[in-house]
């Protein structure tokens, strides 16, 4: 079980596209049409079954939006800033 992370911590690691709310971290991604908003939440979901850490994926109209946060320990561990980096690779790709 990973540890939590403190509130500084968290303001180190966070990458600076994402933000954090309460025990959250969270990003909306805009795209310029609803289906590769739909493909991109498809490979968030393979992203997060290879890490076995999973993120809630809402889907809007030509927007997604990403919330992070460790269920088992109840806040923000190494876990979730590693997905937010892999998520920003994957859409930056
Ligand atoms: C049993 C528990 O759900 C699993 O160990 C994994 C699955 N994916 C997970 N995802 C997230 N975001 N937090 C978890 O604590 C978590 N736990």
């Amino acid at each position: 079980m990973a540890d939590l992370l403190s509130d500084d911590e968290i303001d180190a690691q966070l990458p600076d596209t994402w933000d954090r709310e309460g025990d959250e971290i969270t990003r909306t991604y805009e795209f310029d049409d609803y289906l590769r908003g739909v493909n991109f939440a498809q490979m968030v979901g393979e992203i997060a079954e290879a890490q076995f850490h999973h993120p809630e994926i809402i889907i809007g109209y030509e927007e997604v939006e990403i919330r992070l946060t460790s269920h088992e320990e109840g806040g923000i561990t190494d876990a979730d800033i590693e997905m937010a980096e892999l998520i920003d690779a994957e859409h930056s790709a």
